[in-house]
């Protein structure tokens, strides 16, 4: 799919999740270029008299929903989210994603542990079969070339992610991204606890079981995926 194409279907399904936020919910707000358009929306809605709380994934996302005047509330403020939306990097067949690709991913999975439902917003490039996405960790900057080493020697394929200049991408908590490039994650599952298992690690992106709906905005509409 062209990045045009890709845009336009971000843009329509920010359109077609936001008809589900209703007065006085409490929703957590996602990150990324997909929920850049649903912000844009909420906005628009909450500035016709739409009333909620949001509570923002990131420092982006908090920024971004202030310019527009949205209400905010930190996750300790509030006692439950409703409906968590927010985007993906890669869904596979069994409703499994990875998120991360934005360094969010740490700050996602708690809002999205702590919300009674949550929505995946996505293109349809984002739908495969199985798992390829490289699947980022957060990881302790202590010691992060160590484990990095840890996980290459496991075969994991790791990278410590680095901006254009060389400098360690930093996340919103001051941790730093290392990012496993492995060509298939058939069982994630299995990944998953494996990670568990290692130390430095503060959060892998994959996301698992998580998922209720997913909105795949396609070139004719959007598609409705109840999962759970
Ligand atoms: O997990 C995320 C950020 O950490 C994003 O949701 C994910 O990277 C999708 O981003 P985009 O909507 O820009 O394609």
């Amino acid at each position: 799919m062209d990045s045009e194409t890709i845009q336009k279907q971000k843009a329509e399904v920010a359109q077609a999740a936001v008809k589900y936020i209703q007065n006085d919910m409490v929703i957590g707000i996602g990150s990324g270029s997909t929920m850049w358009y649903l912000i844009e929306e909420l906005g628009k809605r909450v500035q016709a008299g739409l009333r909620i709380t949001g509570v923002p994934t990131s420092i982006a996302t908090k920024a971004h929903a202030e310019k527009l005047h949205i209400p905010l509330k930190t996750l300790d403020e509030i006692d439950q989210i409703d409906l968590t939306i927010d985007g993906a990097d890669q869904i596979d067949d069994h409703y499994q994603g990875i998120k991360g690709g934005g360094a969010s991913h740490l700050m996602e999975k708690i809002v999205a542990t702590n919300s009674k439902r949550n929505m995946w917003i996505v293109d349809e490039s984002k739908l495969v079969p199985t798992l390829t996405y490289p699947v980022p960790l957060e990881v302790i900057p202590y010691g992060s070339r160590q484990l990095e080493k840890r996980l290459q020697a496991l075969g994991l394929h790791a990278k410590i992610r680095k901006t254009t200049d060389q400098q360690f991408v930093t996340t919103d908590s001051a941790n730093y991204i290392i990012d496993l490039s492995i060509t298939a994650v058939p069982n994630p599952a299995a990944l998953a606890d494996q990670l568990n298992q290692l130390v430095g690690i503060v959060e892998h992106g994959l996301f698992l079981d998580m998922v209720n709906t997913i909105i795949v905005q396609h070139e004719d509409g959007p598609q409705i995926i109840n999962v759970r």
